[in-house]
């Protein structure tokens, strides 16, 4: 039998007075990566920051059901929030993180581009290149459930086929992820859903 990574049920979501998407229930196996797609403001952003805890489900207007969200395991969101100082190098920027979160590996740092530029402040690295030190935060995390918000975002082609490598090797490896992207994913047995179907 497959272990579940994430259970979800009856998720409903309203930000300030606009309703989003209601009656949204899903649920994540263990090497599992779910793309989740949606046209612009439907509620993809909102949806991961409530699968992370951030945001409260709200409750259904009609059934007034206020849905639950379970995790197995930590989690870690990679959104456009970086969380890396802008004023800080990038060594010690990531340095900062590893001594809440972990180490990142040498050869991640390597792997994502970033050892040639640890001395160069975060405030002038390019959109890439911020990009590649969050994907080294959330590789530092070592949590087996990722959540990412348009993790492709400002990558070049091959940087863009990197990350869904590291997708793929986190799943084989027993993790379990969603990813919230307006772009094509190549990923193995990767499954969808399309947040329109849950619009209101
Ligand atoms: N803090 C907030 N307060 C009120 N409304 C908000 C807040 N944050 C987001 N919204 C609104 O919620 C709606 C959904 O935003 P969200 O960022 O979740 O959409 P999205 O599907 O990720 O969009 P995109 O594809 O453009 O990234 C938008 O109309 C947005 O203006």
């Amino acid at each position: 039998m497959t272990a579940t990574a994430l259970t979800a049920t009856d998720l409903c979501c309203r930000r300030g007075d606009r309703w989003l998407f209601s009656g949204l229930s899903l649920g994540l196996a263990r090497g599992q990566a779910l793309h989740i797609l949606g046209p612009n403001g439907l509620g993809k952003s909102s949806l991961m920051r409530m699968l992370a805890g951030l945001l409260p489900p709200s409750p259904d207007p009609v059934s007034g059901i206020t849905g639950a969200i379970a995790w197995d395991g930590p989690l870690a969101l990679m959104d456009e929030r970086h969380g890396l100082d802008l004023g800080q190098p990038l060594g010690a920027a990531l340095a900062f993180w590893a001594r809440v979160d972990g180490p990142v590996p040498d050869e991640a740092i390597k792997g994502l581009g970033l050892a040639n530029l640890l001395d160069v402040p975060v405030r002038y690295l390019s959109t890439g290149q911020k990009k590649r030190a969050a994907l080294a935060r959330l590789i530092g995390q070592h949590a087996p459930n990722w959540l990412l918000d348009e993790p492709l975002n400002g990558l070049d082609v091959a940087a863009c086929a990197m990350v869904e490598r590291m997708i793929e090797r986190h799943c084989a490896g027993g993790g379990a992820c969603i990813i919230a992207s307006h772009q094509s994913l190549g990923i193995p047995g990767l499954t969808r859903l399309d947040l329109a179907e849950y619009a209101l």
